[in-house]
């Protein structure tokens, strides 16, 4: 078997969106030192763990040392699962006051919001991948809009965007990920 990766005292975070940044920042307080660098990553095409740990390669070439990345997406189940990894493009032309359109032909409002984070310990080593999904609906944009689709997206009867930050991270796709970032780390302590 491969020896097991080995986990560095600060976690470089690689990421581009400051909203992500602030979130990963929040739940990981305590548990492990964050530092982050905006690097420009090539995102492929491909399956949300293809696109993430492509991501995550890439990232560990080019700061040339241990990484950790995420790639979050939104799948709507009446599209089978697209947009998926490309939700920031449809976002980007859209914006969140009309992403809902997307559905407007489809009775099934159905959506999935999905985070991959990846760690890799360097280049030429092989990233280790972390998931949660959290299923909810698409539906017009309610609460603030300061970060990308979360006022388009609503489990429990709230859209994320009207959830105080703590609620939001205790049941999305991004806490529940971590949660399983978390557990392996503290397994890493003893190994
Ligand atoms: O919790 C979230 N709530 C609402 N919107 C979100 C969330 N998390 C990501 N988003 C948006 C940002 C981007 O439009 C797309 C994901 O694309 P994605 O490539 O993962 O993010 P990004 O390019 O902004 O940052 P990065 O430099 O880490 O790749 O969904
Ligand atoms: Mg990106």
């Amino acid at each position: 078997m491969a020896a097991a990766p080995t986990v560095p005292a600060r976690l470089n975070f690689i990421t581009g969106n400051k909203n992500k940044l602030a979130e990963v920042q929040a739940i990981l307080e305590g548990v492990i030192e964050l530092q982050s660098q905006n690097v420009d990553l090539v995102e492929i095409q491909g399956t949300v763990e293809e696109v993430t740990t492509d991501k995550c390669r890439r990232a560990a070439e080019a700061v040339q040392g241990p990484v950790l990345v995420e790639d979050t997406c939104l799948c709507f189940k009446a599209m089978n699962d697209l947009p998926g990894p490309y939700i920031k493009w449809f976002m980007l032309s859209l914006g969140p006051l009309k992403l809902h359109h997307m559905l407007d032909g489809f009775e099934d409002k159905s959506a999935q919001a999905v985070c991959t984070f990846a760690y890799c310990e360097g280049p030429g080593h092989e990233p280790v991948l972390f998931q949660g999904r959290t299923d909810g609906k698409l539906v017009a944009s309610r609460g603030p809009t300061v970060f990308g689709w979360d006022s388009c997206f609503e489990y429990n009867g709230k859209t994320y965007a009207e959830m105080e930050k703590s609620e939001k991270n205790k049941i999305s796709h991004r806490g529940k990920a971590l949660d399983k970032l978390k557990e392996w780390l503290a397994s890493r302590v003893d190994a």
